[in-house]
């Protein structure tokens, strides 16, 4: 039976911290001495309740199992539901005197009690129901060779509920990142804490849906970092109904600066977003000496050729602002400025390449929002792509710190990175984004949000949040996630925001 959680659309409500390998080794090395029942039993009795609530009795769990502590759990868990009447078996074929400690007798008890482990699933001689990954945790050391690889394709390719437990056997449980083969999960139950490598690069695509066990220890009487899975909570105190009593100025005026000759339609994007998420006043400011005085889709969005002398709020600069000397003095002009400032697309590949202009975007008053994709993101650290994607929170670390901004690294499980360390992960948003013209929707909104008077840190988090929900509303109305046009992800955004800010 295939596992497809289908769920209507509801946007993640708590965030939550997302720990790094070294603070889950940390809680671990205080907890698991403490610890009574072991943190393996109550590991193997959640990995246990997670199964019977998925697959029916009389269905067979196959559970491979790895020589550390994640096989120990597997073995405990085995053991917990044959002791409740399921039918249960490992797959394990490691040298068993190599395991220790809790591992190993975890292993002992599960023999004890009657259980089988087979040496490989050739030896199973009918289909399982559901597969459990217990061959590598946190622990893995090494990409995964023979017989475990062979295991992982096996398991990922079959019709039954797969749970991977702690973390999907092969994905680095920081960076996401497949270090080789890697086992394809509908659920992770992951322990202690949640981690950051479940939500970004591969992570989504392995891990399925993630459910975080404590197993009853209190995460907050540890350093628990600086890193957050982001949730609707954490904007509730932003997201409020306007005021009656208020007028265009209250909510800020945008200039979008872009827009050159054939890129006026990146421009257009973002001064539309900015406006359907509440910006009072919009002015695109087009590079273009052609471009139309007004925009007959949105005749509400001032155009020009000019940068308005007085009454901006917010620069929102880069859509389709181009290569040319006249982009190159606009980004003089604008950096040094000490308004709220969005820089995107154009925008950063020229400050890659501008060590005037990089300084005088580290100088600012109020630090900007820099929305590189992971390929702007190399340019500006000087760096290949491969490189970014390897661990997509450093490389969103060194850009904040290395031009004091506030980053938003786009692609799967975007991550926002401020200047003073703290960092966090989007985990809205679906494969419908990778289109052209998001990332000028996104410039925009971020523009809406800091006209509105939203903190920088904030806004850089709510924007992409945002964006990604509308998306995904979009996809549970049955739009998308094939053929989702940036345009419709601004209307629905705009519906979003209604929402949020009646209920909040
Ligand atoms: N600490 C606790 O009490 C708790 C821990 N918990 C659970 O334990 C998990 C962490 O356990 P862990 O540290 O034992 O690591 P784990 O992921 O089992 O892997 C290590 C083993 O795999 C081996 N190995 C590694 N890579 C390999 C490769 N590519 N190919 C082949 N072998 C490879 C490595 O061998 P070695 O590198 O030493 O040769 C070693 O034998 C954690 O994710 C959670 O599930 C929970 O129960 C809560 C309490
Ligand atoms: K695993």
């Amino acid at each position: 039976m295939p596992f497809a959680p289908f769920s209507p659309f509801i946007a993640p409500l708590s965030s939550r911290p997302l720990l790094r390998l070294k603070e889950i080794r940390a809680i671990e090395a205080v907890e698991v001495p403490l610890a009574d029942p072991p943190l393996m039993e109550r590991a193997g009795a959640a990995i246990a309740r997670s199964v019977i609530a998925h697959v029916p009795p009389g269905g067979l769990v196959c559970i491979l199992c790895g020589p550390g502590n994640n096989g120990g759990d597997g073995f405990v868990a085995a053991r917990r539901l044959l002791a409740l009447g399921r039918r249960a078996v490992v797959i394990g074929c490691f040298d068993a005197t190599r395991m220790e400690g809790e591992a190993a007798a975890a292993r002992a008890a599960f023999l004890s009690a009657g259980g089988t482990v087979l040496p490989g699933p050739e030896a199973l001689d009918e289909r399982p129901a559901a597969i459990v990954d217990a061959l590598f945790g946190i622990g893995l050391a090494r990409p995964i060779g023979e017989p475990y690889a062979s295991w992982i394709e096996w398991g990922s390719r079959q019709t039954a509920f797969k749970l991977a437990v702690d973390v999907p056997s092969g994905l680095d449980a920081d960076t996401g990142r497949c270090t080789g083969p890697c086992f394809e999960a509908n659920a992770t139950l992951t322990f202690l804490a949640d981690k950051p490598g479940l939500h970004t690069l591969d992570g989504p695509d392995r891990a399925g849906v993630v459910m975080v066990d404590a197993l009853g220890v209190d995460a907050s009487r540890h350093d628990l970092g600086r890193g957050r899975l982001l949730g609707l909570d954490a904007f509730a105190g932003h997201l409020r109904p306007r005021r009656k009593n208020t007028h265009k100025g209250s909510f800020g005026h945008v200039l979008v600066v872009g827009g050159a000759p054939r890129m006026s339609g990146a421009a257009f994007l973002a001064g539309h977003a900015a406006l359907a998420t509440g910006a009072g006043k919009v002015t695109l400011c087009a590079l273009d000496p052609n471009i139309l005085s007004f925009s007959p889709v949105h005749p509400e969005l001032m155009v020009g050729n000019a940068i308005p002398e007085r009454g901006v709020d917010v620069l929102v600069v880069g859509p389709g602002l181009g290569a040319s000397a006249e982009a190159r003095a606009q980004l003089a002009r604008l950096l040094p400025s000490s308004l709220p400032l969005v820089l995107d697309a154009d925008g950063l590949n020229r400050l890659a390449v501008d060590a005037e202009l990089q300084e005088s975007l580290r100088s600012r008053s109020i630090p900007a929002i820099l929305t590189p994709h992971p390929m702007e993101a190399a340019r500006l650290l000087g760096t290949e792509v491969a490189a970014v994607q390897r661990d997509r929170i450093a490389a969103a670390q060194e850009l904040a710190q290395r031009y004091r901004a506030h980053v938003v690294l786009k692609g799967c499980g975007s991550v926002v990175a401020d200047p003073d360390g703290a960092w966090a992960i989007n985990p809205t948003g679906n494969p419908g984004m990778a289109s052209a013209g998001m990332g000028d929707v996104l410039s925009g909104l971020l523009g809406a949000l800091l006209a509105q008077g939203w903190p920088v840190p904030l806004a850089a988090r709510f924007g992409p949040f945002l964006h990604g929900a509308a998306a995904d509303r979009l996809v549970a109305e049955g739009i998308g996630p094939i053929g989702i046009t940036a345009s419709e992800t601004v209307s629905a955004a705009r519906r979003l925001l209604n929402e949020w800010s009646v209920r909040a």
